[in-house]
């Protein structure tokens, strides 16, 4: 684990947050709070938590109540909750477990035990962590991959038809990527594509999905952008690319964009008229960007 994984300990007596600190303060980043509705907050906060150590008996929420919250959210429901709670009958601990926590501990604390516990879910947490990311991205660039695009594409798309705000999608082809490898190495093409993909994302907000789609060829899924401002990104990213020339090679691109166009267009249907736009882009000589209007 190269950074220190985040404990959010949540109890409305002072006491019982210091003593669970003093246990976990050297292993762990913690953050505290002292009811539900600070719970909520700062499950959303940065840094988000791994782990969320949580009360029963609360006032105003208790924790039942901030857990059910919190596994209704997309947000939060995959944050891991243990209850840490003097409710010890039988029937305490189904219902915990039944609204998702993963483990249910009794107070008073034995140290040893929570500890143990605590260890045991937040490594289980990174290791599920490390894995979701490895399905989802691309090995070589960092990128999302493309069955991850898909997924992400088809939920972006049904978001932008429920709230009407508009969605544009760049696809963007390298040009004769095949002579860069054939003159100076697929090592070297690998790094070039590195080196593309780099620029891209820097190009892009946090809320737009970069991924590569195939060898040499990217997709950019841009919510709440209309084709005006998907032209000046794709000019933009055109234009940095020129000026980028990776290991002193010339790199060029050919752009594709496109714009969802109607409460029942389909996320392939947009990526189908990207890709006539780029083959329009590499007709018309490469190294520019076309759009494509329904
Ligand atoms: N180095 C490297 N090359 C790759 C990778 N994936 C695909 N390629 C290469 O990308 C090249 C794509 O070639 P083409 O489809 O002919 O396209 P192009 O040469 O870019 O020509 P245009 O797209 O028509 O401008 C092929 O030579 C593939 O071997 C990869 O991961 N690394």
């Amino acid at each position: 684990m190269s950074e220190k994984a985040v404990i959010l300990i949540v109890d409305d007596s002072a006491t019982n947050i210091q003593m669970t600190a003093a246990l976990l303060k050297d292993k762990y980043r913690l953050k505290v709070a002292t009811d539900g509705e600070r719970c909520l907050e700062l499950a959303l906060s940065d840094p988000v938590p791994d782990l969320i150590l949580l009360d029963v008996v609360m006032p105003k929420m208790d924790g039942y109540e901030v857990c059910r919250k919190l596994k209704e959210s997309q947000l939060t429901r995959d944050i891991p909750v243990i209850f840490v709670t003097g409710r010890n009958e039988e029937e305490d601990e189904e219902y915990g477990l039944t609204l998702g926590a993963v483990d249910y501990v009794a107070k008073p604390i034995r140290p040893i035990i929570l500890e143990a516990r605590v260890d045991t879910h937040v490594t289980l947490k990174v290791q599920r962590d490390q894995l979701t990311n490895l399905a989802m991205r691309d090995q070589l660039t960092g990128a999302y991959n493309r069955h991850y695009l898909v997924e992400d594409a088809n939920r972006k798309v049904s978001e932008a038809q429920r709230f009407q705000s508009p969605l544009s999608l760049l696809m963007l082809d390298i040009d004769h990527f095949k002579v860069i490898n054939d003159q100076y190495g697929h090592q070297t093409g690998d790094r070039v594509l590195k080196s593309v993909a780099k620029v891209i994302q820097k190009q892009c907000r946090q809320e737009d999905s970069v991924a590569r789609f195939g060898g040499e060829e990217f997709v950019i899924l841009m919510p709440h952008c209309d084709m005006d401002q998907a032209k000046e990104k794709a000019e933009n990213i055109r234009q940095s690319l020129i000026k980028l020339r990776p290991f002193d090679i010339e790199v060029t691109v050919s752009i594709g964009v496109a714009e969802l166009s109607s409460k029942s267009e389909k996320f392939e249907a947009l990526l189908s008229r990207a890709d006539s736009a780029v083959y329009q882009a590499k007709e018309n000589g490469r190294n520019n960007v076309c759009s494509q209007i329904v």
